[in-house]
């Protein structure tokens, strides 16, 4: 059933953004979304056609094992109609498993898409609540959905969610090495129980970081990124990681942390600081442990995942 508007196919075209989820303490339940964005440009169709341009057009899979596709379909047994096909172009600009939410907004636009087509069935919550049963935690798929610094975290089947007014005094410097690193591998390394300790410094490192976010606190917020639930353990899963820390904090950063579940290092930069020397330093830290990297300079973007839709004439015979 696609969505047939005044007897025009109506093709969808899905914006969303990278996020970077964790900002040290905050795991599994905070993330920010960034002003990079991936498209998904959908046809309604009978068959399975998938162009991909950009990041990932050698290694993605173009058949129904993309995850685009497979949360489409998802959708549509969630819907209890059959899923025929679609025509998709993807132009891709998040990095593919390196701590920038690729998943995340793959899975946040296949299912925006498949709503679209099926005339809008599930609402905006029943939507994030799905994105976030899928993905397992809420820290990509909520900024990703909704957009700004978001803290959220799932149970009983609700997704409780608030957006963080953050000031608008900070920039974010994504370095990514040249390696992939899939979230399943780097959570395989976290131990299933925290010390008490450990457990009581993250809760308050994340209470001091929501408030130095939101009252643009710096001297505070540069007290809050430290973490102790998951850094430290994945730590040697990214070599060069304490070079390119220190190299951050030496080029003028307010803190770096792990982002996502890396490798990609997220260094938090005053608005008007030198941005640029933090990448450079970042870049070249890696290089000097044997990784070449790429930095990108990312303001925050309070804009979440969005669609556009454009009328086109029914084809004779299109379902
Ligand atoms: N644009 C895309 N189209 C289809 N599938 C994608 C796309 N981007 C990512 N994926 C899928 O998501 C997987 C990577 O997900 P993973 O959670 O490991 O990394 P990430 O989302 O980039 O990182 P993080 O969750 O730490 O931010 C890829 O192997 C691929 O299966
Ligand atoms: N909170 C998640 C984000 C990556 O998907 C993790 O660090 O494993």
């Amino acid at each position: 059933m696609a969505c047939h508007c005044g007897g025009k196919i109506v093709n969808v075209s899905i914006y969303v953004p990278a996020t970077s989820a964790n900002l040290g303490p905050g795991f599994d339940c905070m993330g920010i979304a960034l002003d990079l964005w991936n498209e998904i440009h959908a046809t309604p169709a009978d068959d399975l056609q998938i162009e991909i341009d950009g990041v990932g057009a050698d290694t993605l899979p173009r058949d129904d094992t993309n995850l685009v596709i497979r949360c489409m379909k998802m959708m549509y047994e969630r819907a209890g109609e059959p899923f025929h096909g679609v025509h998709l172009r993807m132009v891709n600009r998040i990095p593919v498993a390196a701590g920038l939410g690729s998943s995340a907004a793959a899975l946040v636009g296949g299912l925006l898409a498949a709503n679209h087509f099926l005339d809008s069935p599930f609402t905006s919550a029943q939507i994030l609540r799905i994105a976030v049963e899928d993905e397992g935690h809420p820290d990509n798929v909520a900024p990703a959905f909704l957009g700004g610094a978001v803290l959220a975290y799932l149970e009983d089947h609700v997704v409780t969610h608030v957006n963080l007014p953050i000031r608008d005094n900070l920039t974010f410097v994504a370095v990514t090495p040249k390696f992939p690193l899939l979230t399943e591998t780097a959570r395989g390394v976290l131990g299933d129980h925290v010390a008490r300790a450990d457990a009581i410094f993250n809760v308050a490192h994340a209470s001091f970081l929501t408030a130095a976010l939101t009252t643009g606190n710096l001297p505070l917020l540069r007290r809050s990124l430290a973490d102790r639930l998951h850094q430290d353990a994945r730590k040697h899963l990214i070599p060069g990681f304490d070079a390119v820390y220190a190299a951050s904090q030496r080029a003028g950063a307010i803190g770096t942390v792990l982002s996502g579940a890396g490798p990609t290092l997220l260094a938090v930069v005053e608005a008007g600081a030198p941005a640029q020397a933090v990448a450079q330093a970042m870049v070249n830290a890696f290089e000097q442990t044997g990784s070449t990297a790429v930095a990108r300079i990312l303001p925050p973007t309070t804009m979440g995942a969005h669609v556009h839709m454009k009328a086109q004439r029914t084809p004779h015979g299109a379902r």
